[in-house]
């Protein structure tokens, strides 16, 4: 006698297949203009988000609308123009995005059911308005893409509270999931050590040190039980290894302190101030928490803490550039896409 034994966790039914799924790659946000009233915009989104400022009670309050919206905006302008890209009208944040949508997009082509899109969480384009238009092209699964390598309730937390705000107000939902943190996937690291040697290779010098700079948080959010720090250190510790660098020559550092509240440490301008005043005449900083080249990377490293290296004795300065559209950047978000949407395909 035959017994047929049913497989557990085959192949789904062909009607359960989705018409069409939806990849939203998600970023920071960035102003839609290099000017006062572009920046303020954007500054009070941003900053009256409780994922970012935990405490928004009175005081906080009190300061944005008093004295933060009032004078960094036309400060912060400024440093955007420094950046902006003149020839699209906005910033690379946005630029860069859009970039890695169309070549992930590209390197998608054998699966003609994914449409992939992009959206910032912060200013346009919106969450929203991608959600919306992913919908009404027919996507019944949709896989959001926050592009942070490292989790950080300020960042990646926002994004899905965001994600699932728009679907609360939905009545035919979309089904959702969202990529995990990726940083310490091995096409992240290979990508990252391969663009830093590519880098280095152009150059006419050779960095004494390199400062692996990720963006700061508040030490009290880690404090709460915040991963960021940790997935940080786990990405220095894998590109130290896959680089053969100790901890002398590749550093750890959080950038881009904002308020007076103790950030993590150490700071990355103390540090490269540090650096140049004992006498490091080479030094190389690459940013691996930044999926994009933005305002954090283009002018706070590659020229504010440039400047401030050669000023204190330092000779040879570079910034490597972030993984961006590069093929080693796109391959990272592509394999991480593909695993992800196991099952969905
Ligand atoms: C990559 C990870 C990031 C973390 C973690 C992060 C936390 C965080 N940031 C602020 C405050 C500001 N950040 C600003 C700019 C900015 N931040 C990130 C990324 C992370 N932030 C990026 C990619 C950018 C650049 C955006 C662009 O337009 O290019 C700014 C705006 C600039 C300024 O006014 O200085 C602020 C403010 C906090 C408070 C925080 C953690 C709680
Ligand atoms: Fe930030
Ligand atoms: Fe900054």
């Amino acid at each position: 006698m035959t017994v047929i034994v049913p497989i557990l966790g085959a192949e789904p039914a062909a009607d359960s297949a989705p018409d069409r799924i939806g990849v939203l790659l998600v970023n920071l946000g960035t102003p839609d203009s290099a000017d006062t009233k572009g920046v303020r915009n954007y500054l009070r989104e941003f900053l009256s988000d409780p994922r970012v400022i935990e405490n928004q009670g009175l005081f906080w309050k009190l300061a944005l609308n008093g004295l933060i919206l009032r004078t960094r905006p036309a400060r912060k302008a400024k440093d955007y123009q420094k950046i902006w890209n003149t020839e699209t009208n906005e910033s690379p944040l946005k630029s860069i995005t859009r970039a890695q949508r169309q070549k992930l997009a590209n390197s998608l082509a054998a699966h003609p059911n994914i449409i992939v899109d992009w959206a910032m969480r912060y200013g346009n384009p919106s969450i929203r308005s991608r959600i919306a238009a992913l919908h009404d092209q027919g996507c019944t699964r949709i896989l959001v893409v926050p592009l942070y390598p490292q989790y950080s309730a300020a960042t990646s937390a926002t994004v899905c509270d965001e994600a699932f705000r728009v679907l609360s107000e939905m009545r035919a939902q979309p089904t959702l999931r969202v990529t995990p943190p990726y940083y310490r996937d091995r096409a992240y690291i290979d990508a990252l050590a391969a663009s830093i040697t590519a880098h280095l290779a152009t150059l006419p010098f050779e960095p004494e040190r390199i400062v692996a700079s990720f963006h700061g948080m508040p030490q009290a959010y880690i404090d709460r039980g915040d991963p960021y720090q940790s997935q940080c250190q786990a990405t220095t510790d894998a590109l130290r290894a896959k680089l053969g660098l100790d901890e002398n020559r590749l550093l750890i550092t959080f950038q881009s302190r904002f308020g007076y509240d103790q950030w993590l440490q150490p700071y990355t301008d103390k540090t490269i101030e540090g650096l140049a005043k004992e006498g490091v005449k080479r030094l190389a900083v690459v940013m691996p928490g930044f999926a994009s080249d933005c305002l954090e990377t283009l002018e706070e490293i590659a020229q504010e803490n440039a400047e401030l290296f050669l000023h204190n004795g330092g000779e040879h300065f570079t910034a490597v550039p972030c993984l961006n559209d590069s093929d080693g950047g796109i391959a990272v978000i592509r394999q991480l896409v593909l695993r992800e949407l196991q099952g969905w395909l």
